[in-house]
C-alpha cells in the first residue's frame, strides 16, 4: 500500500529497518536539540503530513531501546493518527529517568505502524450473551 506523504523535514522518509519490522521510525524535525528534565514532556514535530485511506490508522508507539538505556516514553502511547488527520505528526515524548535526555534532529523518537481499524454502529440491548469469564478479570484467573 502506498500512502501520500508531505516531508518538510530536513530528514529522510521514516523507513522500516528491517525487512518484516512492523513500525516505521520517526524522527525528530527540530531547529535545536530539546533537552527534557526527569519527569518533563515535550511535543515534538517530524515535519511529516500523511494521508492515510479510509480505514486505516496510525498508532505512535514508543522505541524499546530509548525506553530501555534512556526512560524515554510517549504520554499517550500508542498515539493515534487519524485517516482524516493533515496536520503535522508529532510525538509527546516523556521523560521518567532521573537523568536529562537530550533529543536531536534525526534522532529517531518513535516508532509509526499502521493499522486497520473497524468501526461500528450500536445494538441497543438489555442482555449480553453469556460467557463462561463472565465478569470475572483483573487477574481472575489467578497468576500461574
Ligand atoms: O501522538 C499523536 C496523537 C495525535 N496526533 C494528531 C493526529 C490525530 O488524528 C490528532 C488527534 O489526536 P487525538 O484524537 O488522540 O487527540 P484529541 O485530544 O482527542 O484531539 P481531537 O479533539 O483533535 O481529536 O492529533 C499526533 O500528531 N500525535
Ligand atoms: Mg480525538
Amino acid at each position: 500500500m502506498t500512502v501520500k506523504v508531505i516531508n518538510q523535514s530536513n530528514n529522510p522518509l521514516p523507513q522500516y529497518q528491517t525487512v518484516h519490522s512492523a513500525g516505521l521510525d520517526l524522527m525528530a524535525f527540530i531547529s535545536e536539540p530539546i533537552t527534557l528534565k526527569p519527569l518533563q514532556r515535550a511535543l515534538i514535530p517530524t515535519g511529516l503530513y500523511i494521508e492515510l485511506p479510509p480505514g486505516y490508522e496510525a498508532q505512535i508507539r514508543p522505541r524499546s531501546g530509548l525506553a530501555f538505556k534512556n526512560g524515554i516514553s510517549i504520554v499517550n502511547a500508542p498515539g493515534t493518527i487519524d485517516a482524516d488527520y493533515r496536520g503535522e505528526i508529532k510525538v509527546l515524548l516523556v521523560n521518567l529517568s532521573d537523568q536529562d535526555f537530550t533529543i536531536e534532529n534525526g534522532l529517531r523518537i518513535a516508532q509509526m505502524i499502521v493499522s486497520k481499524y473497524e468501526r461500528i454502529t450500536w445494538e441497543s440491548v438489555s442482555e449480553l450473551t453469556e460467557t463462561e469469564r463472565g465478569t470475572g478479570g483483573y487477574g481472575s484467573t489467578g497468576v500461574k
